[in-house]
Order: structure tokens, then sequence, then C-alpha cells
């Protein structure tokens, strides 16, 4: 038997299990990652998260769904991660490497910064199953004369996401109810996470995420930045926008020069443990 220990952190109310894999190997299979994850019988947690050495940045991060499923990345943990490293170092920036490629995060206060680099917009990139512009995608639910939500964005953040615009925030219901049904739906061959965002002003969206693997979260930092991209792209925001979501506040900056999306905002440790494996 192997002990790891590992800190509960969250990002907005976000919330990770973050693993120190430096020193010791942790590669839990699907069925112990859920256990980790389960919030009945285990630490309970939207993603697990370890922090392996590297040899190109200051750590990798690895993720894990709440459902036991790999992802390539994690904003809201990487802005954790970020702050561990950063916690450790002493430095004020530091790079995570990831399967979706290195990020830079950077302290801005007491919130901190992340580099998600640039949003990825083709069909194909998201992915979808058939060619289509992203900006308006060809997906309704609901009655075709009166359906209750069509054509969203989809933008990959190094992950894939659609956003529907809504002229309200819909409730826990509505979104576990439709979220589980467009999560599987086969225009995504690899699953999508689903974005519902109210646009109140050209510098604030106020967003609910139904994520992939994980379910309703109370932030989703790569589905905020998918939201800012997508508003931008059908003229409804500008580059950069406060996203309200369930757990707190995010600000997301789409920069025009380098293309590239910043996600800032807070981390907190909730407590210490150690995992028996
Ligand atoms: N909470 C995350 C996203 C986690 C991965 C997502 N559920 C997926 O399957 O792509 C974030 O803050 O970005």
């Amino acid at each position: 038997m192997a002990t790891l220990s590992f800190v509960k952190m969250n990002g907005a109310g976000n919330d990770f299990v973050v693993v120190h894999a430096r020193d010791q190997a942790f590669s839990p299979g699907e069925e112990q990652a859920r256990a980790i994850a389960d919030r009945s019988t285990g630490e309970g947690c939207d993603q697990l998260i370890a922090i392996e050495p590297s040899d190109t940045a200051d750590g990798f991060m690895r993720v894990w769904n709440a459902d036991g499923s790999r992802v390539e990345t994690c904003g809201n943990a990487l802005r954790c991660v970020g702050w561990l490293l950063m916690q450790a170092s002493g430095k004020d920036s530091v790079v995570i490497d990831t399967v979706a490629g290195p990020t830079v995060a950077r302290r801005d206060g007491d919130r901190i910064e992340v580099d998600m680099g640039p949003p990825r917009l083709a069909w194909d990139q998201v992915p979808i199953a058939e060619e289509m512009d992203t900006r308006n995608i060809e997906l309704q639910i609901g009655p075709i004369d009166d359906p209750v939500l069509h054509t969203p964005g989809a933008v990959s953040m190094g992950n894939p996401h659609v956003v529907f615009f809504m002229d309200h925030t819909p409730n826990d219901g509505f979104v576990r109810g439709s979220g589980s049904l467009i999560e599987h739906h086969p225009l995504f061959p690899e699953g999508v996470n689903v974005g519902y965002a109210h646009v109140m002003a050209r510098d604030h969206i106020r967003l609910r995420v139904w994520e992939r693997g994980a379910g309703l979260t109370k932030a989703c930092g790569t589905g905020a930045c998918a939201a800012l991209v997508a508003s931008v792209r059908r003229g409804l925001c500008d580059r950069a926008a406060t996203v309200t979501v369930d757990g707190g506040e995010l600000t997301i900056r789409w920069d025009e020069a380098t293309d590239h999306v910043f996600m800032t905002g807070p981390v907190a440790v909730e407590r210490t443990g150690t995992l028996t494996l």
C-alpha cells in the first residue's frame, strides 16, 4: 500500500484533490479516480489532479474528471497548481505543462492569472462531427419551431465547449437535464462541456456550466474562456469581461495582439490529507 499527500483546493468553487506526484508515481485507474472524487465515500471533488515532474516546465499537471475519465486540461486547476508551485518555489510565475500544452501562471495580487493560449475555432479542432460555422452551430434542443436551446457557439480551449446564449440564467434542473443530454450528443465525438451564457453587459457574463465527466460545477475556467470567446465572435461582448459563475468571479481577456485568452481568479486551500492506495 502506498500513501500520497494531497491538498484539497478550489478555484471559484470548482474543487480539486491535488496529489503531489513529483517524488512518487501516481497513476490511478478510472475506478480509483472515481472513488477518490466520490463526494459521499471518497475525498470528493470535481477533478482529481496530479502534479508530476517535468523536464521542460515547473511541473506537469494531469487531470481526471469526477467520473474517472482523463482530460486534456482544466483552467481553474491550472490556477490552483500555479499557486502551489509558486508557493513552493518563491517565484512569481511558473510554467505548467499539460496534455493540451504548456501554460504560464502568474500572481496578480491575491489572484492567479493563467495564459490559456489561443482558442481553437475550426470545427474539426473542437471537435464537431460535421463541418459547420463554429460561431453558430446547427444544434437545437426541443420542438423544431420553438426550441428551448439553439445555435450555440463552439470553442476548444484545449477541451471542447459549446456555449448557448440565453436571456436569463437557467436553474439547476434545466442545466442538469439539458446538459447531461448535450454532453453525449453525437455531434461531439469526444463529448462536450456545456455552457449557458446570459450576457448582462458588454463586459459582464453570467455563466453556468455542465461539465463533461463532472456535471454541474460552481465554476469552469475553460468554460468561462469559451463563453467570452463565443460572445465576442457573436458581437455581444468586448474582449475583456467579468464572468460571474456560481462560485465567484473570473476575469477573462482575449488579447487581440497574441490571440491568447487570459483568465484571472481566486484560489483557496480547503484542507490537506493523505490518500492510501
Ligand atoms: N473544471 C475545468 C474543466 C475540467 C475538464 C472538463 N470537465 C472536460 O471534460 O473537458 C476548468 O476549470 O476548466
